[in-house]
């Protein structure tokens, strides 16, 4: 088990991670997810004290990485896949990991086999693709066979088939007793692979709790609901009325309207009442990739002037007064406001209202890369990450499509 208790790390001014408490426990996949900036590569690095913490502690199985006994055995991780000396071959990159930490060379052929590489072992690493350093990464990270493995954005640079080959690997691996700890900025990847979300924004916890627990808080419903284009003092009126009756009134991109905290029966009487005719009036789930994007956006550090043409910002709420423009300090509602945990907004029964409310070695086994650190290579900083809406193509260097969907061993068994 990896167990962080008021984890706090602090460059000069600037506060990377605040008073973090979090366990991530055996036999079970755990996703760490946060906006770029947010400080999960920095918590990771201190779980394997590459950076010491400015207070609080982080344990694994009890002791401190730099205290645990023989510990490239005992954990494993992907920190920056890119951080490989590119002259050398695969194999030769893994049997060099190998030796420093007592690992006997046929296991290096074992983990190429795991992640599909056998094929290129021979190659020099620098002719990879991003997916192909990704599965070095990986095959570094299971060398010792670790009971604990740690893997920041793992399916970075990977294609649709190796996406779901680390999902596969994740799974199985947690099946087999091992503690997993993935960071990652896809929501919707971790909603497939995860069982236990750990969600941090600026630093913060925002969210600990199972998968299922954070899709039925807040994948929340809401309502959509249009009247006659041709009648825009319609859609106000009805606008008026709703938000009266304690709902809360966002404009949809189509001139529709879309309605939380009052049920459908609800929504269709008060329209009844208010002579509006309604063209639609249906019920609509948010997806766990838009409630992620609500809990975390008022923690965005970097937001791109292009967010409002792609629809990544809120709308303003209909009647919005630009001039008073907040800047929260905490998660607050965002595209829609979901009703509070467990309540189905649609029930006939629902309130009429809603309260207010690296180093070169880091894709090493760790202990190799404490080793290598010792060998006095220092750590390079983490890339920025690339966005979050797919994952990234295969670089420049990709060499013929064959190598990068080779299936592994593991996948023929
Ligand atoms: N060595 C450092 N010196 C100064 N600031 C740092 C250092 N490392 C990280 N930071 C800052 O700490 C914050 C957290 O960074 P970190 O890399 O941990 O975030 P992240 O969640 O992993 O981001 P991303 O998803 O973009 O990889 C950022 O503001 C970053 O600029």
């Amino acid at each position: 088990m990896i167990e962080a208790v008021g984890l706090t790390k602090r460059y000069g001014a600037k506060t990377a991670v605040y008073d973090l408490s979090f366990q991530v426990r055996p036999g079970a996949v755990t996703g760490f997810l946060g906006p770029n900036g947010s400080g999960k590569s920095t918590t990771m690095r201190m779980i394997l004290g590459l950076d010491q913490p400015t207070s609080g502690h982080v344990t694994i199985g009890g002791h401190p990485f730099r205290k645990l006994p023989n510990a490239p055995r005992q954990v494993g991780a992907l920190l920056d896949a890119k951080a490989v000396h590119g002259g050398r071959s695969a194999r030769s990159h893994l049997l060099s990991l190998a030796q420093l930490s007592g690992i006997p060379a046929r296991r290096v052929d074992e983990v190429l086999g795991v992640v599909g590489l056998q094929d290129v072992a021979r190659r020099r690493s620098k002719g990879f693709s991003l997916g192909m350093g990704q599965r070095l990464g990986i095959a570094a990270a299971l060398l010792g066979d670790p009971q604990v493995l740690l893997f920041d954005e793992p399916v970075n640079g990977l294609d649709p088939e190796g996406i779901l080959w680390v999902r596969n690997l994740m799974k199985q691996l947690a099946s087999e007793g091992r503690t997993v700890f993935v960071s990652s900025h896809l929501m919707s990847e971790m909603a497939l692979t995860a069982d236990h979300l750990i969600v941090i924004g600026r630093g913060r916890l925002l969210a600990d709790m199972s998968v299922k627990d954070f899709i039925a808080h807040n994948s929340a419903g809401f309502a959509r609901v249009r009247t006659p284009q041709t009648e825009p003092q319609q859609r106000e009126k009805l606008s008026v009325v709703l938000t009266e009756a304690g709902g809360q009134v966002m404009p949809e991109p189509d001139g529709a309207l879309r309605v939380t905290g009052l049920a459908l029966p609800a929504i269709s009487d008060l329209a009844h009442e208010a002579d509006v005719r309604l063209w639609e009036l249906s019920p609509h789930q948010a997806s766990l990739e838009e409630a992620y994007m609500r809990m975390t956006q008022a923690a965005v550090d970097y937001r791109s002037t292009e967010d409002q043409k792609a629809g990544l910002m809120q709308p303003p709420p209909l009647g919005h007064d630009p001039s008073a423009v907040l800047v929260p300090e905490a998660p607050q509602q965002g595209w829609y406001a979901p009703p509070p945990p467990g309540r189905n907004p649609y029930a006939a029964d629902a309130p009429a209202t809603v309260p207010p409310g690296r180093n070169p070695y880091a894709t090493a086994a760790a202990g190799a890369t404490a080793a290598t650190a010792a060998a006095g290579v220092t750590a390079a900083p983490a890339p920025a990450a690339p966005p979050a809406a797919a994952p990234a193509p295969a670089g420049p260097a990709a060499p013929a499509p064959a190598d990068l969907t080779k299936s592994s061993t593991e996948d023929a068994r």
